[in-house]
């Protein structure tokens, strides 16, 4: 693991977690820090502590993430602690079988499940004790108390430290009435009515500890609530607003550099990521001049581009692919999103760990110099930890600061410098300053640019994105036909007509290097193809090929995600709620790591 002293959060939350133990003092814990922070060793190091000596193996923690892929990162953390110690650490996620995760539940001393396998386990009658479970983690917390999580916690609650004979009907049924009443009496009477709730009901669950862990946390009371936490001890950064009474629930790490491009016309966005990504330069006479000349981010690195679909990350990733061919760029770029299958994300997020290439037609061994560009949906925006992580671009604007906050949090990570760049259209760009500015992020600063194409610039480039695009519309028209894996990289015929793009793009000075040249796969195919007409003809695209509608930018229609960012009315009420439970219950809060 490598670490070889605790950051004062970990102390503070490690000594706290500890202590309370050993004399028993009941008490939940809400940890809220920003990304990177390590906020995984804060609560694991104290659980395995706790059950490091103890004769009999039974489950102690249960530690419930919302994805399948943060489950298996945090297993790995824990399998690692748990090493030396003969502690048995099971994974129920969905990852492997579910004969396979059974088998594991026999011996599990620390369960690291997503919500709906875990009920499925409990649901099973599998071999499941949660009577001596002490722990009760909810990690990235803010998410798991979403709606369409929150069954789970209605169901999971009740049975823990109890047999399991317990009804689980009657207990989801109490627990349901519990948080009516609770919340609506709360609404009334909030300094009286919420002790007294929070104080009531914890018949089953006293000697259960409950970690909230998030750099986001919830301030929805409804959501906390059904939690039933005891009093609850807050961990947060040292804060020097005067008002601290409801904390930074939007913590970003003080690394981190966020920069925010604003981009006039749609359809300079493919263009202004490419200059972005260090991909085209531009002439060296304008480089005091020109603020896109100081945007630019070094080539090389790894760094991770953030669409807002499946569909919008499917798209780029493929123009980028063709870019780097006809740029002649070295590096590689890869799609990560939820559609892709199980083992090709394992492989993805292998390569992102180990910065090797995937690509079966990639040519060039793994090197410090390359890039590697990872463009994702949201699917990579929590929790990952990819510690090599250079940069991330919002390709695409996130609609929530917590997107934002947990996609930033992607590089910057443990101390380590990052940058956010967030490409903005001018009409996105007063909704992005309110969105951050209600965030109350203190002093921080997102340094905004107007980061245009100049005239000659756009005339030059635009006709080569035009040719990419339009290869990319067949591409990805083939794809919808089911003609195309989508799952692959560029397949051979798209690369063979990318040959066609190339010298006109070397000619022009486009391409970052100017000795690139094509790789010899495709040159040597490329020779083959013109000398033998007949198999061209097989490789070219049938003619009645429709193409795929790619508006404004060129990719997707930007506009529809500006008009949706908007904070509902009911978000409000719940931040009304959640403020008079801060200032009258939680007078125990903690204000700084250290001050405790
Ligand atoms: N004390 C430490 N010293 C050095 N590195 C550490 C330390 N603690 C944790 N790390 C490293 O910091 C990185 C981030 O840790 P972790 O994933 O727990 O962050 P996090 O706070 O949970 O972030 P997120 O909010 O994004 O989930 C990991 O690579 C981890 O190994």
């Amino acid at each position: 693991m490598g670490i070889t002293s605790l950051f004062p959060m970990q102390e503070a939350v490690f000594s706290y977690l500890q202590d309370a133990s050993a004399k028993r003092i009941v008490g939940d814990v809400i940890l809220c820090a920003p990304t990177g922070s390590g906020k995984t060793l804060a609560y694991a190091l104290p659980i395995v502590q706790g059950i490091i000596g103890r004769k009999l193996p039974r489950l102690r923690a249960i530690i419930v993430l919302p994805t399948r892929d943060l489950a298996t990162q945090v297993a790995g953390v824990f399998k690692e602690l748990t090493g030396n110690f003969g502690i048995s650490v099971a994974l129920v996620s969905g990852a492997t079988s579910i004969v396979v995760e059974r088998a594991s539940l026999k011996t599990a001393e620390i369960l690291i499940a997503t919500p709906g396998r875990l009920v499925d386990h409990i649901e099973n009658g599998d071999a499941l004790s949660l009577r001596s479970v002490r722990y009760l983690v909810l990690d990235e917390s803010d998410r798991l108390l979403q709606d369409e999580y929150q069954g789970w916690i209605d169901y999971v609650l009740p049975l823990l430290g109890t047999d399991r004979n317990l009804n689980s009907k009657q207990a989801e049924q109490s627990c349901r009435t519990r948080s009516t009443a609770g919340i609506i009496a709360l609404a009334i009477q909030p300094e009286v009515s919420a002790r007294a709730f929070m104080r009531s009901g914890q018949t089953s669950q006293e000697s259960v500890r409950k970690v909230l862990v998030s750099a986001t946390q919830t301030k929805n009371p409804k959501r906390l609530v059904r939690l039933g936490l005891r009093h609850p001890k807050f961990f947060e950064p040292i804060s020097e607003r005067e008002d601290t009474s409801l904390g930074n629930n939007y913590n970003i790490p003080s690394s981190l550099s966020e920069k925010a491009w604003i981009i006039r016309d749609a359809e300079d966005k493919p263009i202004v990521l490419l200059k972005t990504l260090g991909w085209i330069t531009p002439a060296s006479s304008d480089m005091h001049n020109d603020p896109a000349a100081q945007a630019v981010l070094a080539l090389s690195g790894t760094k991770l581009i953030f669409t807002k679909s499946i569909q919008a990350a499917h798209r780029l990733c493929r123009l980028l692919e063709i870019f780097a061919l006809l740029l002649g760029v070295e590096g590689d770029v890869i799609e990560m999103s939820g559609d892709l299958s199980p083992a090709r994300r394992k492989q993805v997020m292998k390569t992102v760990h180990e910065r090797k290439v995937v690509h079966p037609n990639s040519t060039v061994s793994p090197h410090s110099s390359r890039f590697l560009v990872v463009v994702c949906s949201d699917v990579l925006a929590r929790g990952v930890d990819i510690f090599n992580m250079d940069a991330v671009i919002n390709y695409d604007v996130p609609v929530h600061i917590r997107t934002y906050v947990h996609r930033a949090g992607r590089t910057a990570r443990a101390g380590r410098a990052g940058t956010v760049v967030t490409l903005l259209l001018s009409k996105q760009a007063h909704h992005f300053r309110e969105m951050v500015r209600q965030a109350d992020r203190g002093d921080r600063k997102i340094q905004a640019k107007n980061l245009g194409l100049r005239d000659e610039e756009r005339a030059s480039f635009i006709e080569k994105l035009d040719n990419a695009l339009r290869l990319l519309r067949r591409l990805i028209s083939r794809e919808t036909l089911g003609l195309l894996s989508a799952d692959k990289p560029l397949p051979e015929y798209a690369r063979l007509e990318v040959c066609n793009l190339f010298e006109e793009m070397k000619a022009d000075g486009w391409a970052q290097n100017e000795d690139a040249t094509l790789p010899d796969d495709i040159r040597k195919r490329r020779i083959t193809e013109s000398l033998e007409p007949a198999k061209r003809g097989r490789l070219d695209l049938p003619p009645g090929d429709s193409p795929t509608a790619i508006p404004t930018d060129g990719l997707d229609n930007i506009e529809a995600t500006a008009e949706n960012e908007t904070l509902g009315g009911e978000d409000e009420f719940h931040d009304f709620l959640f403020s008079q439970i801060a200032r009258n219950l939680l007078s125990e809060k903690t204000r700084s790591f250290r001050a405790m």
